[in-house]
């Protein structure tokens, strides 16, 4: 008998929910998890209503607002803008109609939807996940399949618990070796995505793999995954391993007893195989990486700290240097500047890429005993209200206070401009985020990506520092 082909973690998963492949190899999924927000769900729900279809599983299903809400004491009062508004009472009358279990707005689970899955344990290794947000990637951090998906195709698995998927190609990304002092999980991929661009992984699952990853936390690993969809990928994934089964254990949704050990023994099944085939593959080294922090309008647009604004000139083709001119208009820059000259506004220290509470305890750790620099506004804006209370047991709430950050209520805020959380134009901002567009953080707003260590750093030098000159003392 031929021996079985070398698999990697994304066929097994893949494999392991096909109900059905067509034949030009588009497979009809099994979704085990489905994940719903305020922005994406009124045209699905609306579709299954004028349709006269229920929702298949509504047990496998789970709603929460994050995006259109404030994170201030107004969220107790009723959101303002009526836009938003409109969105969220949809979703509450969404969920009641079609018996959705719904997250309220003042409960304390609520939170990031990408913060909220992994942390109550929805999300799980080995399965499939898909919310109709593009950085549903993050989940797949756990060892899971989690893609973002449109609003017809959240239709689609509310009404039949499946997805259609054409397969993609595997990729890896190996970062091998120790990551040096200052550097995180952030500064990882922001120089991935900086290495192979933000169409890099197009086509691709990518799996993350090597000693830096593993050494890693979960927090950490969702960063990376979270990102892997600005590096062009259709998910990222990371092996399940001991950190992963330590991490899900004793989670609220997660099995117990016996049904978790039973769980974990196939969990540990999921690795890719010795042998198994990769159709690209990237290596990186954790000892070269540096601080990161993005200088123009793309993910892919990032430079060490220690770097100045690049000059267009230096860049090979001429539709590239008309970009970057492009770039630094918006971003108001002037090429050979130092990036650590750059004044901040505002520091944005939350999102699902960076509000979790490891992230809160990096940041704090940095701001402990010191000042936020004059005219600057900092805030940080804990992942869920869970992350909020465990936060506020540590006393991270008092040094973030103290040092003269405002610390906020859960919800996705000014990592895009759909809540009252936003630039103003011409402002320069330090965010944890994961998009540095123009106009993502509020109409004209000039976002520098970076991690919540060089958040904080920024925020008490008052412009874009280097985190290694402010280690916590
Ligand atoms: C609003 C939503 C559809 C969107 C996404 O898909 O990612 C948002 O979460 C974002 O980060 O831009
Ligand atoms: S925090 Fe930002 S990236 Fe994440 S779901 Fe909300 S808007 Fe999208």
């Amino acid at each position: 008998m031929a021996e079985a082909r070398p698999r990697t973690l994304f066929d097994k998963i893949w494999d392991h929910h096909v109900v059905e492949t067509l034949p030009d190899g588009t497979a009809l999924l099994y979704i085990d998890r489905h994940l719903v927000h305020e922005v994406t769900s009124p045209q699905a729900f609306e579709g299954l209503r004028a349709a006269g279809r229920p929702v298949r599983r509504p047990d496998a299903t789970v709603a929460v607002v994050d995006h259109n809400i404030a994170t201030d004491a107004t969220r107790r009062t009723g959101i303002t803008d009526p836009e938003s508004r409109l969105q969220v009472e949809t979703l509450e009358r969404n969920v009641v109609e079609f018996g959705v279990p719904y997250i309220p707005l003042l409960d304390a689970r609520q939170g990031i939807v990408h913060v909220i899955g992994p942390e109550l344990g929805l999300s799980l290794p080995g399965m499939t996940i898909v919310c109709g947000d593009s950085h549903t990637s993050t989940h797949g951090a756990l060892g899971a399949l989690a893609f973002g998906i449109g609003t017809s195709e959240v239709e689609h698995v509310l009404a039949t618990q499946t997805l259609l998927q054409k397969p993609a190609k595997n990729m890896r990304v190996t970062v091998d070796g120790t990551l040096p002092l200052g550097c995180t999980a952030k500064d990882i991929v922001l120089a991935i995505i900086g290495k192979i661009g933000t169409a890099g992984g197009t086509g691709h699952v990518i799996e993350f793999a090597g000693e830096a990853i593993r050494a890693l936390d979960m927090a950490g690993r969702m960063t990376i995954c979270n990102m892997s969809i600005e590096a062009g990928a259709r998910a990222g994934m990371v092996a399940p391993d001991e950190t992963t089964f330590e991490y899900v254990r004793g989670k609220p949704h997660a099995p117990q007893g016996e049904a978790l050990e039973r769980a974990v023994a196939w969990w540990r099944s999921l690795p890719s195989d010795p042998g198994a085939v990769f159709d690209k593959e990237v290596t990186l080294r954790a000892e070269e990486i540096l601080p990161m922090v993005s200088w123009g309008t793309s993910p892919e647009d990032v430079l060490p700290i220690t770097g100045t604004v690049p000059d267009p000139s230096s860049f090979a083709d001429e539709a590239r240097q008309a970009q970057v001119k492009r770039m630094l208009d918006y971003m108001g820059l002037q090429a050979g500047q130092k990036l650590t000259d750059l004044k901040v506004d505002v520091v944005f220290i939350g999102s699902c890429t960076n509000s979790r509470i490891e992230d809160m305890r990096i940041a704090a750790d940095i701001a402990r005993g010191r000042k936020v620099a004059d005219g600057v506004r900092a805030m940080v804006v804990p992942g869920s209200g869970l992350v909020k209370q465990q936060a506020e047991a540590e006393g991270l709430d008092q040094v973030f206070k103290e040092a003269g950050f405002e610390w906020r209520e859960a919800g996705c805020s000014m990592c895009l401009g759909m809540n009252p959380d936003k630039l103003t134009p011409g402002q320069r901002c330090a965010s944890t985020s994961n998009r540095n567009f123009e106009g993502r953080q509020g109409p004209g707003g000039r976002t520098h990506l970076l991690s919540p260590a060089m958040a904080a750093a920024a925020a008490l030098a008052g412009h874009l520092a280097d985190v290694r000159e402010w280690q916590p003392r």
